[in-house]
């Protein structure tokens, strides 16, 4: 059981792959209704850690504990049956999902420009990714696990489904967790961060606390000495001037100018920094078990 008020509880948790490891030593809360970006370079772990919460694939170490009873998990290939015509599909959602929200499915289908008598295979990946999401929303989750559901629509596609389905989330309490590589596009729809590299949680947290746990500074290179009281995530020098990212919550005194990062700017310098310790908000730590001696 999770925590009251948990989404998501990942302890300890790896996936091992026949070629290694895939996830390792993953842990980290995700408080119920929150909007969480999944991020990290290719190969980091996303889509398996999602398929894993979607309970589709076992752990081999650790656990993954979920409060929800409705789950909906849009994979990164879609996986609808291609010799299905839509309105198979959304008879299929009706017919598995006892709280079916046939009008939300409809609303999410209107804009996209095909008929439901369309087979599945017949669909650009856009339009399938619309069906998609179609299917997750009628379902009326609890939690909403999307893996890159974004990549394949045009811009005002994205913007029209990923409206709704905000909307859909704050109307509902429903917790989402989404992976994608626009972070651009995730700073506008997301409050909570989890950003994987090499299998590992680099950083897990409400998203403005974490921003609020760094200052980007820029100055003159030979100052860097200066900065040695702070820890340096990643550092970039262009001729005589230095820029780094630091994890301080302390003013910085000239002759740094030092501002807030803004998400991108968070989770960029993290992927160039490879060494940088994780670090997870209160919030986003799973909480011991306190044993009750008696
Ligand atoms: N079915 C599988 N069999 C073997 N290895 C796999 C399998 N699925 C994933 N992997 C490996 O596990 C690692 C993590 O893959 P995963 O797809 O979870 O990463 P990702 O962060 O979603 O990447 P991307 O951003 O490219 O979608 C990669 O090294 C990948 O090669």
């Amino acid at each position: 059981m999770t925590e009251p008020g948990t989404a998501l509880a990942v302890t300890g948790l790896g996936k091992r792959y026949r070629r290694g490891w895939a996830l390792r030593e993953c842990s980290f809360a995700l408080p119920a209704g929150r909007i969480c970006a999944v991020v990290g370079p290719n190969g980091a772990g996303k889509s398996t850690l999602l398929a894993m919460a979607a309970g589709l694939l076992a752990p081999s170490a650790g656990t993954l504990e979920r409060a929800a009873e409705r789950v909906a998990y849009v994979p990164q290939d879609r996986s609808l049956y291609p010799r299905f015509t839509v309105a198979d599909v959304l008879r299929l959602g009706r017919e598995l999902n006892p709280a079916w929200d046939q009008a939300k499915a409809e609303q999410v289908l209107a804009s996209g420009g095909f008929p439901t008598s369309a087979r599945i295979g017949s669909l650009s990946g856009g339009q399938r990714t619309r069906v998609s999401l179609a299917l997750a929303l009628g379902k009326r989750p609890d939690l909403l696990l999307l893996d890159e559901p974004m990549a394949d629509l045009d811009p005002l596609a994205r913007h029209e489904l990923m409206g709704l389905l905000l909307a859909e989330a704050g109307e509902q309490g429903t917790t989402v967790v989404m992976s994608s590589h626009v972070i651009a596009e995730l700073a506008e729809s997301c409050d909570f961060l989890v950003l994987l590299s090499g299998g590992r949680v680099q950083l897990a947290g409400d998203v403005e606390e974490l921003l609020a746990l760094h200052r980007i500074v820029v100055g003159p290179a030979d100052a860097a000495g200066t900065l040695a009281d702070h820890l340096v995530v990643a550092r970039r020098e262009s001729g005589r001037q230095l820029t780094a990212l630091l994890r301080t919550g302390a003013p910085v005194p000239p002759p740094w100018q030092a501002t807030a990062p803004n998400l991108e700017e968070l989770v960029l310098e993290h992927l160039r920094a490879q060494g940088a310790p994780p670090l997870l908000t209160d919030e986003a730590r799973v909480a011991e078990l306190v044993e009750v001696g008696g």
